[in-house]
């Protein structure tokens, strides 16, 4: 059975790329694909986009959506076998996620890290175990340690915002009051070796991130430096994944500003907050693309969905 995890699942990036300009333009292109099949939507954490482009991406494929807050609406889930569950967790995956299964055709799961116990964390104990014992096709919408559905929209942007053959794609670290996950850097790092991109990352030491995402590609420090000449620049904040989940720099100048950004397309996946990570005269200055990214959402969300019908039919 083939699932959408990770950006490994998107087995040829060129097709899925030129499949994806098609339904820019013709979003019914596969209006019939879906029809009859049910698509069950579980919600560990909060969305915005992931939530409304997925489900707009099912209907533009004929489906069925059935969407729940699992976080604050559903019981709380047990993923280690042989526990006594006497403590907090009410249901074990070995029931919910077939019971779920039972019900849809496909599954899509967002379920952030806890950014306490990086093993749990980078074994993607939630999404796996639905993968495990759901027995139907999963969707990440946002894992602990990947988030594909956005990294293919931002591949998408890129191919349609780029002026030059090759252009530099510059990611960015950025401050932020709270530890956010590294999912969303982790699969745009990845997503971009795939691409005929010059990619560089900075970020103050100690943020780097797993190798197996960076391909060995070394941080280049000073941000100055980074940004010279870049093309696009993809700004994020994330925690620490060596000293796992914590915040190492609060450090207000290595915000993302319209002067250090210069001539390059400002991205960033969204929700930003405003003049921490980014300033205002960078989001509104004319050269971002954080809009035209989350509509893109809908294209990455169809392609996906179109691949889990099409590979497991
Ligand atoms: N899916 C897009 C990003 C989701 C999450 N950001 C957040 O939780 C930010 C929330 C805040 O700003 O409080 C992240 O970084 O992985
Ligand atoms: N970019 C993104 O995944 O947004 P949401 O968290 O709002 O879904």
């Amino acid at each position: 059975m083939k699932h959408f995890c990770t950006t490994d699942d998107i087995t040829e990036l060129a097709d899925w790329l030129h499949l994806g300009n098609r339904l820019r333009a013709e979003p019914d292109l596969l209006a019939h694909l879906g029809r009859g099949k049910t698509l069950c939507l579980l919600f560990f954490n909060n969305s915005l986009r992931t939530r409304l482009s997925t489900q707009k991406a099912a209907q533009l494929l004929g489906m069925e959506v059935m969407v729940m807050n699992f976080g604050s609406e559903g019981w709380s889930l047990e993923y280690t076998d042989g526990t006594v569950m006497d403590q907090g967790t009410a249901e074990h995956i070995r029931e919910a996620a077939p019971v779920v299964a039972q019900y849809a055709d496909l599954i899509g799961i967002r379920a952030f890290a806890g950014l306490k116990d990086r093993e749990a964390d980078y074994a993607e104990m939630v999404l796996q175990g639905f993968v495990q014992h759901a027995g139907i096709p999963v969707l990440n919408m946002e894992s602990a340690t990947a988030h594909p559905l956005q990294a293919l929209a931002d591949a998408l942007t890129i191919e349609q915002f780029r002026e030059k053959d090759r252009p530099k794609v510059v990611l960015s670290w950025a401050p932020h009051p709270r530890a956010l996950p590294q999912a969303v850097p982790n699969s745009f790092a990845k997503m971009m070796q795939a691409l005929p991109v010059d990619l560089t990352i900075t970020h103050p030491e100690g943020y780097e991130l797993a190798p197996e995402f960076t391909g060995g590609l070394s941080p280049e420090y000073n941000q100055e430096k980074a940004l010279e000449g870049a093309d696009f620049v993809y700004v994020k904040n994330w925690s620490s994944y060596s000293d796992y989940g914590a915040i190492l720099s609060q450090d207000p100048a290595w915000m993302m500003t319209a002067k250090k950004l210069g001539e390059a397309q400002l991205m960033h996946c969204l929700p930003v907050r405003r003049n921490v990570v980014v300033a205002d005269d960078a989001l509104d200055g004319g050269r971002s693309l954080v809009l035209q990214q989350a509509a893109n959402r809908t294209l990455s969300a169809q392609l996906a969905l179109a691949h889990l019908i099409q590979s497991n039919s």
